[in-house]
């Protein structure tokens, strides 16, 4: 049903430079978390760490209780087996059919029978909407679709944890669409913890349970959803808008009177944004049909409350 992940005081370095360091957060059970940053601000070395692929210098990583960052090779690998990967390109071995991609972990890691294994890979590639498509090599699909296998492959084992990668990198908006629509329904039917590290906004804004920003190397913020849609930090309130006012700049951070400046300028401008209601996004409900976890009776409590307070507040 979904394992909580609890991180505290973790740091990483490679040599001289520091990635990011003393982030502590929890991602809950069974909730969606997204995790965003500008480029290289270490949101895949952080999902590396989180899988064991990678050790912190400091701090520790509790997988249901259990430090992963102190197990044994074979204690960790057992571990890893809680979790289901999509790597951003789908990580797709390019001379198998998606058939055998999608099989390659349950013959790997378990000792299934070939008919077991044909109603699990059939099972999951009917989940991502590929039932038709097992002969085919991923040379032969679209970029979309080379995702979705990738996710059938990361549902084989049926995790508890589910680490995306950029998913909706290198798709058009309306895959992206599809895409985020496919994450939320699988979570409200499988119910396992999802982290997904992005940088599409419209995504970041809509899908999530809680979301996290990694900056000059810290986490500046981790918490639910509408906290940082709502929320005054420049650094988020400039992440999430995707604009160019604010602390990160193109290549390096800003220096602090430019960025005073900046916002000063933007001021008005952003009060009359936040005055019509435009910081929370409707969120992305599971599609009809599907049942909904019951934590969802608690979102819409929650979101409802906010509509009420932004509308008394307009
Ligand atoms: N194995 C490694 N050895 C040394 N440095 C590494 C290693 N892996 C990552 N880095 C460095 O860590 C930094 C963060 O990289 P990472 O890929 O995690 O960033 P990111 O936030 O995911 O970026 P993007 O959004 O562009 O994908 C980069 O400077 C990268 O060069």
């Amino acid at each position: 049903m979904g394992v909580e992940i609890c991180v505290e005081g973790l740091t990483k370095s490679f040599g001289h430079q520091v990635i990011w360091q003393d982030v502590s957060l929890t991602l809950p059970a069974g909730e969606v978390s997204v995790m965003l940053g500008p480029s290289g601000t270490g949101k895949s070395v952080f999902l590396k760490t989180l899988v064991g692929l990678l050790k912190p210098d400091r701090g520790c990583v509790k997988v249901a209780g259990r430090d992963i960052t102190r197990l044994r090779e074979h204690d960790l690998y057992e571990v890893r087996k809680l979790f289901g990967v999509l790597f951003q390109d789908g990580a797709l071995f390019g001379s198998m059919n998606l058939y055998d991609n999608i099989a390659f972990p349950l013959r790997e890691h378990t000792r299934k029978s070939e008919s077991q294994i044909r109603r699990i890979v059939l099972e999951k590639m009917d989940m991502v909407g590929l039932i038709g498509s097992e002969g085919k090599l991923p040379g032969e699909i679209s970029g979309g679709m080379r995702k979705r296998a990738g996710l059938a492959r990361a549902l084989v084992l049926d995790p508890e944890i589910i680490l995306f990668d950029e998913p909706d990198s290198g798709l058009d908006p309306v895959r992206v669409a599809y895409l985020n629509q496919l994450i939320v329904d699988l979570n409200a039917q499988i119910d396992a913890t999802f982290l997904i590290v992005t940088h599409d906004i419209a995504s970041a804004r809509q899908v999530p349970d809680n979301i996290g920003l990694l900056f000059r190397r810290e986490l500046v913020m981790f918490g639910p959803r509408e906290q940082l849609l709502t929320s005054d930090e420049p650094v988020v309130r400039q992440f999430l808008n995707g604009r160019m006012q604010g602390p990160i700049g193109m290549a390096e951070e800003k220096d602090a009177a430019q960025v005073e400046q900046e916002l000063a300028r933007l001021g008005d401008m952003d009060r009359k944004a936040r005055h019509v209601g435009n910081d929370m996004t409707p969120r992305l409900l599971p599609s009809p049909g599907i049942t909904r976890p019951p934590r969802w009776e608690a979102i819409a409590r929650r979101e409802s409350e906010l509509h009420r307070k932004e509308a008394a507040d307009a």
